[in-house]
């Protein structure tokens, strides 16, 4: 790692747009360039930073073994995979929320009483483990990449836990939510060390990035 450069982890894909504008109303604008290339690394010298395009659930990844001292990711990610890093700052954008949901027409207290066996597909699976265990329900959690929505309607779950923002693939998909999990939104992350030791590099883009959340200007 190039010491002087402040390294930065951001998500690519639908994450990525909206983390280019929060970069711009911080003062980066020149980050908008990395949606124009193939590349995975760009260094900005004139910001003084290197920015890594990872999958969004590898960004803790990279941020935890200090392959970059900072990443942004959602909460989400955060929950499912608790990595070793900081959490700084709530960016508030990539809003959405954890949820239970089942086929239009479950009763919802079947979730809380327990009985029989319930099958779960999510792609969140330790999030989706926890939820049941700690209401004292024994559930059969099946691990997906994607497209969770599919399981109850083919018959290979149940129930799902994803994420949903407006519910139009839960309505599409003939599901409805049953609870809340909870909320998610896109976090500032540090590596531990890069935290404790470049603490005079970090902060002044801390200090940016929470100007560009509450709207006040960049300096
Ligand atoms: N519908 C949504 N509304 C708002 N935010 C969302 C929504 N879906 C996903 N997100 C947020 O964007 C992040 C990336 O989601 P997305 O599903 O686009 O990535 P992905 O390609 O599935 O990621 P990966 O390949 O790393 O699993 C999620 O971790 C979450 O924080
Ligand atoms: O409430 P909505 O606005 O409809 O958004 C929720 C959907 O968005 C995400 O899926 P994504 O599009 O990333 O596809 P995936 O299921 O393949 O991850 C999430 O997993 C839901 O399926």
């Amino acid at each position: 790692m190039n010491a002087a450069l402040l390294t930065l982890a951001v998500p690519k894909g639908r994450p990525l747009g909206p983390t280019l504008d929060l970069l711009a109303r911080a003062g980066i604008g020149s980050a908008r360039s990395l949606a124009e290339s193939r590349s995975l690394v760009a260094v900005l010298p004139e910001a003084g930073m290197r920015f890594i395009l990872a999958r969004p659930s590898d960004v803790p990844t990279y941020v935890e073994h200090g392959a970059a001292d900072l990443g942004i990711v959602g909460k989400d990610v955060l929950a499912e995979g608790r990595h070793q890093v900081y959490e700084l700052l709530d960016l508030g954008y990539l809003r959405c929320r954890f949820v239970v949901a089942g086929p239009a027409g479950t009763d919802p207290t079947r979730l809380l009483d327990g009985a029989g066996h319930l099958r779960v597909a999510t792609k969140y699976p330790r999030v989706a483990e926890e939820y049941f265990r700690r209401r004292g329900i024994q559930a059969e959690v099946i691990y997906l990449a994607g497209s969770v929505e599919v399981a109850p309607q083919v018959g290979l779950a149940d129930l799902i836990v994803d994420i949903s923002e407006t519910g139009r693939t839960l309505a599409e998909n003939g599901l409805v939510v049953l609870d809340t999990v909870m909320e998610s939104t896109a976090r500032l992350i540090a590596n531990r060390a890069s935290y404790r030791l470049r603490g005079e590099r970090i902060a002044p883009f801390i200090q940016a990035l929470r100007e560009a959340v509450s709207g006040a200007p960049a300096v």
